[in-house]
Order: C-alpha cells, then sequence, then structure tokens
C-alpha cells in the first residue's frame, strides 16, 4: 500500500532529516510510529498525506503521488494532526460541509463514536476544549474510511476513559482494507492496538518489526535479581527488582512491554530479532 524507496528530505535551512529512507507498509495494520522528539515522525506523516514534497525518491500510496494531490487520493487519507485546525462553526454544520468529500464517509458511524465520546452535533467547534476537539476529529477520520488514516499524537488531550474509548472505537472501526499509522511518544496509549512498530531517529528507521515477531523472540519480565547478563538484552530497575528483556526461552511468550522496549531501542540497544 505504501512503497517509500530512496526518500530524501530537509525542512528549508535545515539539515537532511531524512536520508535513502526506504519503508514498505501493507493495509491491515496499524502501526506505532515511536521516536523521540524531533526524530521525523510529523515529517513522515505530513510526506505521506502530500503536504511536504520530499526532494527526491519515490513515495507511492496505492498508485498515487501525495504530493501530486490527486483528488482521490485525497479523498481516501485522512491526516489528524496534533493541534486540528477547525472552523467556528457546529460539529453538525462541520459534518455537513466535509462529509460529502469522502465517498465512503459512514454518518452513522460518526454518530455512534460521537456518543461514544459523549459529544453533541449541535457544540460549537470553538467553544469545545481541546481534548473534545481532537476527540471530534478522530471520530470524524474513522468515519471516512479512508484507506490510509495517518494520526499525529491522537491521544494528545485525552483524558484517561476518552483513551480508552479511543482505543475500542480504532478497533471497532477499522478494516483489512486500512492502514493506520499513529506516531505518538504515549507508547501505553497504544500498546494493546498496534500490530507493527517502527521506530524513528534522526530521519533514520532504527526498528521495525510486527509485534507477533517480538512476542515470539523476546521475553519481557519482571525478576528480583539478574543472574546471567549475557542473556539479558536490557534491563531497568524498578521497585521489585529489573524489567528485563530477554530472548525467548522454551517457547515461552510474554506480553511485549513496548515502553520498556522503546527505551531499550532509545538506548541503542541491540536487539535481536
Ligand atoms: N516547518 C519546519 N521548519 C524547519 N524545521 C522543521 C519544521 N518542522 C519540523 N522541523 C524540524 O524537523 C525535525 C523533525 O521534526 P518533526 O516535527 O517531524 O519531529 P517529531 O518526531 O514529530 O517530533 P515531536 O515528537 O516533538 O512532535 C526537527 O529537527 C524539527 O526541528
Amino acid at each position: 500500500m505504501i512503497t517509500i524507496e530512496n526518500l530524501n528530505f530537509n525542512h528549508s535551512k535545515e539539515k537532511q532529516l531524512f536520508q535513502d529512507l526506504t519503508l514498505q507498509l501493507n493495509s491491515g495494520n496499524i502501526v506505532g510510529l515511536l521516536g523521540k522528539n524531533g526524530a521525523g515522525k510529523s515529517t513522515l506523516l505530513q510526506l505521506l498525506s502530500g503536504l511536504l514534497s520530499q526532494k527526491s525518491g519515490n513515495i507511492d500510496i496505492n498508485g498515487f503521488e501525495p504530493y501530486d494531490k490527486n483528488p482521490n487520493f485525497l479523498s481516501d487519507l485522512y491526516l489528524v494532526t496534533d493541534e486540528p485546525y477547525v472552523p467556528n462553526i457546529k460539529i453538525k454544520s462541520f459534518i455537513k460541509n466535509f462529509a460529502p468529500l469522502y465517498p465512503n464517509f459512514d454518518v452513522e458511524k460518526l454518530k455512534n463514536i460521537l456518543i461514544e465520546f459523549q459529544l453533541d452535533e449541535n457544540m460549537k467547534l470553538d467553544k469545545i476544549s481541546y481534548g473534545q476537539r481532537k476527540k471530534f476529529i478522530i471520530a470524524f477520520a474513522l468515519a471516512t474510511n479512508s484507506k490510509l488514516l495517518l494520526l499525529d499524537e491522537p491521544t494528545n488531550g485525552l483524558d484517561i476513559p476518552s483513551k480508552k474509548i479511543f482505543r475500542k472505537v480504532l478497533i471497532e472501526s477499522i478494516n483489512e482494507d486500512q492502514l493506520v499509522m499513529i506516531s505518538t511518544h504515549q507508547v501505553k496509549d497504544i500498546e494493546t492496538i498496534i500490530d507493527k512498530i517502527i521506530v524513528i531517529d534522526h530521519g533514520r528507521i532504527t526498528f521495525n518489526h510486527d509485534l507477533y515477531e517480538i512476542a515470539e523472540k523476546l521475553q519481557f519480565k519482571k525478576v528480583p535479581s539478574i543472574h546471567n547478563e549475557d542473556q539479558v538484552f536490557y534491563s531497568e530497575k524498578c521497585p521489585e527488582g529489573y524489567h528485563i528483556i530477554t530472548p525467548v526461552n522454551k517457547n515461552e511468550e510474554t506480553e511485549v512491554d513496548m515502553e520498556l522496549l522503546f527505551n531499550a531501542i532509545n538506548n541503542n540497544i541491540a536487539i535481536h530479532i
């Protein structure tokens, strides 16, 4: 669905951010795009949505080059930015004006998600909180049924119950034809819903694996002390002892602790998968 080949990009007057970046992503996945501040997550989402143009290299999304801004491409893509721009109108006017731009828009789905998020169609978008606006835009994005959903820090500003509802409505909403990319630092917010992790650092992809591969190859445990250091890829001290990442032993699978894994990758620990 997405093929990126030898992508080179820098913001004007800035040093090179992406250098020969190559990446292939298929539909049917919810991808967690992780990375430290300034790693290039938002820039990558802007390149994929055609807001920015690469300096060289190719981006192909279902046969479209994003920066060409073909209407058929734009009507099958939704980018939720961290600070979504919304006009000063009621939710119902927003739906009336913008839903027709998306041929697969599902009004019933939107209404159901608005109920889940406790939003009312008569609310004015400039009179609601940042978190409520964010929830509305997430609901709208899901209702477009776009093949590509790009969510930049979607859980920023959401309270704890709303984060749970976000995960629920996302999982219920998407199908195998869609690809969802969620950029975040809030690893815990998305660890139960993503099936692939991509980590970028200084514009380079430093980790790109499916969850099932990680669960098959690594174990995440809490131990009182560390005995065999050779067998431990990464450890962090905790009140009960240590959180550790080890290779899988005797085919015993554990739940992936994404925050621990992310910390290990950020500490340049070689994780063998
Ligand atoms: N409009 C811009 N003009 C110049 N430089 C920019 C612009 N936007 C981003 N950058 C720079 O590009 C790099 C990548 O920024 P980007 O916003 O993509 O990172 P990010 O991973 O999304 O960070 P964060 O997690 O803080 O949102 C940073 O060094 C940033 O300073």
